[in-house]
């Protein structure tokens, strides 16, 4: 069965800054298909922002392939938004004109419409509690702007380019609440229309939930998880019973608790629900329990496998 296209494809990826430094990314291989929105997590320093940077033609690796939109990250750095953790634009134009370079680097691809919604649409305010954000003004300097005002002009940015794939690194960590909720809003509707797909680093994982049907984390170097999430959440089980034992399944976290023994497992087979209680973790608690313990063995699903003998080319 032939396999939807990749937005990414990483093969044995390695990364060092500094000759005699470990490298913040070992053989780090993984797939992610075209469309999807996916969250990219893992500890600080796991590597979320080399990734992002190496995806967006930033970075070259030391050993490895990665291929973005079937090309190499030059290649394709046109199709691609990025949007930085440190947000580079420049400070002395106004919101406006920075719109309006947008447009001049993307004649004939620009979506100024998308750009001005994310930059000057106000949020509306809810009935009771917060006040509502205010857009931008568009005559506003760049450098007079706050790290969220910041954030929604980078993001406006990206949007406004009408990008195949959107690297974030973590996009929503300085937005208030509403504009966070908004801006969301707005692109996941893009990404949806468009069919973009969407990698998005972030450590609010309960956020992400809702919002990616995707999943890379990071850890170690490698990716130790990837793949839908329903299909990650599908191969894991709450186990709460009388003994510590959980054989024949694979043991993520285990601990005692008031009822017993209970464990976070790689169901391997049939769970008999004879012997336990079987709860299906959330997105987050399986996250955390791959965090806190690293030695977990690491999960590909189908689609999140580099296809086999494809060339490789950087
Ligand atoms: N330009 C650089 N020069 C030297 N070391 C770097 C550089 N950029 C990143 N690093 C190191 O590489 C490692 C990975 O950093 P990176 O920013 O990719 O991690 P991250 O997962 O995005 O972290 P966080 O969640 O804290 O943003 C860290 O140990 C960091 O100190």
């Amino acid at each position: 069965m032939s396999r939807k296209p990749a937005a990414l494809e990483a093969r044995g990826l390695v990364v060092r800054y500094g000759r005699r430094r470990e490298p913040v990314l070992r053989d780090c291989s993984f797939r992610l298909p075209e469309g999807r929105i996916c969250a990219l997590v893992g500890p600080n320093g796991a590597g979320k922002s080399t990734l992002l940077s190496l995806a967006a033609g930033m970075l070259r690796p030391e050993a490895g392939t990665l291929r973005v939109l079937g090309a190499g990250p030059a290649e394709s750095r046109a199709r691609i938004g990025y949007v930085a953790q440190t947000r580079p634009l420049y400070p002395q134009l106004t919101v406006a004109a920075t719109l309006r370079l947008g447009a001049e680097l993307n004649r004939g691809r620009w979506d100024q419409e998308a750009a001005e919604r994310v930059a000057y649409g106000a949020d509306p305010a809810p009935s009771v509690g917060l006040a509502s954000s205010v857009g931008l003004a568009p005559n506003a300097r760049i450098r007079t702007l706050s790290g969220g005002q910041r954030t929604r002009v980078a993001l406006a940015l990206a949007l406004g380019k009408r990008a195949e794939l959107l690297l974030l690194d973590e996009p929503m960590a300085d937005l208030d609440p509403l504009a966070r909720h908004r801006l969301m809003g707005i692109l996941l509707a893009v990404a949806v229309e468009h069919g973009t797909t969407v990698v998005m680093s972030s450590h609010v994982l309960a956020e992400l939930e809702g919002v990616c049907d995707y999943l890379l984390l990071l850890g170690n170097g490698r990716i130790r998880l990837a793949g839908e999430n329903e299909d990650i959440l599908a191969a894991h089980a709450r186990l709460t019973g009388t003994s510590p034992d959980f054989a024949p399944h694979t043991v993520v976290e285990s601990g005692a608790t008031g009822r017993g023994h209970t464990a976070l497992v790689r169901s391997r087979g049939p769970v008999n629900a004879a012997s336990w209680l079987v709860e299906r973790p959330s997105l987050e608690e399986l996250v955390l329990a791959h965090l806190r313990n690293p030695g977990a063995p690491a999960l590909f699903t189908g689609s999140a496998s580099p296809t086999p003998n494809q060339e490789a080319a950087a």
